[in-house]
C-alpha cells in the first residue's frame, strides 16, 4: 500500500477526509489514463530489456537494474514500464525495499529524453508528463525502502530518480549528479524543485537550481546531496549493508515516519496533476524553449573531442 493510500487511512476520521478522497479520486482518473499505454508498452517491449530485477525473497529485498541503451533515458515507454514494476514491488509482501541502480557503465540515467520535450505532438506530451508524474509519486510515496545506487552520472531526472528514494549511495569517480534544467533553458517543475529542498535545503537549492548546478561526488555528499561514496566495485554491497539495516527497523513505524515527512509534497502535485501537465505542454510549445532544446540537442550530437 502506497504512502498516500496510508495516509488516507490514517486520516479517515479526521477532517481532511473529504479533501483527501477527492485528492485520491483525481489520481485514479489520471492513472486509469495509464492502463491502456501500460498494456501497449508491455506489448511493444515485449522483446526488449530495458531493466533487470533481482529478488532476493529470503533478504526481502530486491536490484532494479536500469538497462535502457545508451544513457537509461527517460521516455514514455520506459517510463510505463517502470510504473508496472514499482506497482508490483509496492503490492509485494516478501519485497520490502529495492534498490535502484544501473547496469550501464558510469552512467545512472541522463534524465527525461530530451526527444519526448522535442518538437512533440500534444497527446504524447501529455502522456509522457503524467507517466513521469506517476513513477515520482510511486516512488517518493512508496513504503518500500528505496535506496539508490548511484553508479555514474545523475543529471536532471535522473537526480530526481535519485532524490526520490530514502539513502543515497554514489560511486567515487568522475560523475555528475543535479537538476541542470536551466542550463537547457527550462525551469526545474516544482515537484523536482521540492524534493530537491525535501533533501539539501532551501538555500543550497535556490543556488542549485539557479546555476543548474552539477555536483561532482565529493560535492554532493558535502552538501548531503548524496549520503555516502563508494569505490565502484563495492557499490552494491554497500547499498546491501544499509538496505540490511534500513530492513531491521520495525516497519509500520518506519513507514508512518516516512509518510509524515513526505505527504505534503505529494499532495501539492496530486492536488494539481492536470494543471500541472497543461503548463509541461504549453511551456514545452513555446519557440523559444524549443530553440533552446534544439540547441541543447545538437551539443549533445557533436562529436566528442578524443582524450587520446
Ligand atoms: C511553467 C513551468 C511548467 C513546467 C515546465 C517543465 C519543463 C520540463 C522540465 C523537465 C526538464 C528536464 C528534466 C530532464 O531530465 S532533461 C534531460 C537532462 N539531461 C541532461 O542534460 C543529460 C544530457 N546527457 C549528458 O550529459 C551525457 O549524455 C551523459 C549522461 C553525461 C553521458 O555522456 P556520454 O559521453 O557517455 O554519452 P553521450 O555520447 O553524451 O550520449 C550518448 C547518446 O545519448 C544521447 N543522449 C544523452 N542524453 C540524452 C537525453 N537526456 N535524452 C535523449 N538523448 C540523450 C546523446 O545525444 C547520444 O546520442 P547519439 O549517440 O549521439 O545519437
Amino acid at each position: 500500500m502506497s504512502i498516500i493510500k496510508s495516509a488516507f487511512r490514517v486520516l479517515r476520521f479526521g477532517s481532511a477526509k473529504n479533501q483527501l478522497f477527492s485528492l485520491e479520486s483525481k489520481t485514479c482518473r489520471a492513472f486509469s489514463v495509464c492502463n491502456k499505454l501500460r498494456q501497449d508498452a508491455s506489448d511493444a517491449n515485449a522483446s526488449k530489456i530495458n531493466f533487470y530485477v533481482d529478488e532476493n525473497k529470503e533478504k526481502g529485498y530486491a536490484i532494479l537494474k536500469l538497462n535502457k541503451g545508451p544513457v537509461n533515458s527517460l521516455n514514455l515507454e520506459f517510463l510505463t514500464e517502470l510504473n508496472i514494476q514499482l506497482e508490483k514491488f509496492e503490492e509485494s509482501k516478501e519485497i520490502k525495499g529495492v534498490i535502484l541502480t544501473s547496469s550501464i557503465p558510469n552512467i545512472f540515467s541522463a534524465g527525461l529524453d530530451i526527444m519526448e520535450m522535442y518538437q512533440i505532438k500534444q497527446d504524447r506530451g501529455s502522456q509522457f508528463w503524467t507517466a513521469l508524474q506517476e513513477t515520482w509519486i510511486k516512488l517518493y510515496g512508496s513504503n518500500k525502502i528505496y535506496i539508490a545506487a548511484i553508479n555514474g552520472h545523475s543529471p536532471a531526472g535522473g537526480c530526481l530518480l535519485s532524490i526520490s528514494c530514502d539513502y543515497r549511495i554514489m560511486s567515487k569517480g568522475p560523475y555528475k549528479i543535479g537538476l541542470n534544467e536551466t542550463l537547457l533553458g527550462i525551469k526545474a517543475p516544482f515537484w523536482f524543485r521540492d524534493t530537491m529542498i525535501n533533501t539539501i535545503g532551501y538555500r543550497e537549492t535556490e543556488k542549485a537550481l539557479q546555476l543548474g548546478k552539477l555536483y561532482s561526488s565529493e560535492e554532493a555528499l558535502a552538501v548531503n546531496l548524496v549520503d555516502e561514496l563508494a569505490d565502484s566495485k563495492d557499490l552494491i554491497t554497500k547499498a546491501e549493508e544499509q538496505m540490511s539495516k534500513w530492513c531491521a527497523i520495525p516497519t509500520v513505524a518506519r513507514e508512518l515516519t516516512k509518510s509524515s515527512m513526505r505527504r505534503d509534497t505529494l499532495s501539492k502535485l496530486i492536488a494539481q496533476r492536470e494543471a500541472d501537465t497543461q503548463s509541461f505542454i504549453e511551456f514545452t510549445q513555446r519557440d523559444s524553449i524549443q530553440k533552446s532544446l534544439r540547441m541543447y540537442l545538437e551539443s549533445l550530437k557533436k562529436p566528442k573531442k578524443s582524450s587520446a
